[in-house]
């Protein structure tokens, strides 16, 4: 097993003179090549620092984080971000929103106009495999939300990333569309062997889509569990219904529960009867 990403005693502090905050405390973790992880966890407890982290846009105030041996000192085109907003150019089409990083690198690296005519087969490539030659001309405003996604995700692997770092892409998205993206995603994530991680809010959605699923806790934010997903490679959405998805997204959701500080509803409830007990 080739390993990919290495994240070695990573911490990060956000200070503004006054206050500080420790987004990140000790976080050890090793990556594989072609491996999907999925970084779940209470809310603050530095998932998208960490993500943001892999992906350049954040220095870490301690520790190290290596793709393929070499630290990351900013972002790089071996590294693809997608967030959960799809940031797409309003005033461009569909099939120029894909190709706009393409243009950009022409003036700024001096990548030549054939490198640009092999990008442009790539993107016509890419837009059937989202299923959006129709929307090749169409302006974002024109596309629903899965839509929007779907460019954004065609964009972010036109480069030929070896990393998708994704930041709940789906989280604007209803139910039924997740479901299509997911195994849209997956499909993805099979041709183009890219190595994932993956950030999201929704246990379901990280089991489903992870090999391993880590569970971040917050103050400080750290890793607190790892799990291996008992499923087979290939996912179908009927494994949600097994005993094992079951099993172990009633135990990621307790653990979530026990590690975000937050009293449980039992307790919550008991508290508030207490308090409005006449006496
Ligand atoms: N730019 C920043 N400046 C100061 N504090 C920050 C900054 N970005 C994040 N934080 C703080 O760092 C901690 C981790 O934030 P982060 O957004 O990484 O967590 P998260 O797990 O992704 O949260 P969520 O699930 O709510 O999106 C939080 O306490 C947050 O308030």
């Amino acid at each position: 097993m080739q390993t990919k990403i290495q994240i070695e005693a990573a911490g990060k502090i956000y200070t503004d003179g006054k206050h500080n905050v420790e987004a990140l405390r000790a976080v050890n973790l090793d990556i594989a090549a072609n491996e999907f992880v999925t970084l779940v966890g209470a809310s603050g407890c530095g998932k998208s620092t960490l993500l943001r982290c892999i992906g350049g846009l954040e220095e870490l105030s301690l520790g190290e984080i290596r793709v393929d041996g070499r630290p990351v000192s900013g972002p790089g085109v071996n590294r693809a971000m997608v967030f959960q907003h799809y940031s797409l150019y309003p005033w461009l089409t569909v099939m120029e929103n894909i190709k706009f990083s393409r243009r950009l690198k022409v003036h700024r690296e001096g990548i030549t106009s054939s490198d640009v005519e092999t990008a442009s087969g790539r993107a016509d490539a890419l837009l059937s495999l989202m299923g959006l030659n129709h929307a090749a001309l169409a302006y974002p405003d024109q596309l629903s939300g899965g839509m929007q996604q779907r460019v954004a995700i065609a964009r972010a692997l036109l480069p030929k990333p070896d990393i998708l770092l994704l930041d709940e892409p789906f989280g604007a998205l209803d139910a039924q569309t997740r479901e299509v993206m997911h195994d849209l995603i997956l499909h993805i994530f099979n041709l183009e062997k890219t190595t994932n991680v993956f950030v999201t809010h929704d246990v379901e959605e990280a089991i489903y889509l992870g090999q391993r699923v880590v569970l971040m806790a917050p103050r400080p934010g750290r890793i607190d569990t790892i799990y291996e997903v008992p499923l087979p490679a290939e996912r179908d959405q009927d494994m949600k219904l097994s005993p094992e998805f079951i099993r172990l997204k009633k135990e990621i959701l307790q653990r979530i529960r026990e590690t975000s500080g937050m009293r449980t509803d039992k307790d919550m409830l008991d508290r508030l009867t207490r308090q409005t007990e006449p006496g």
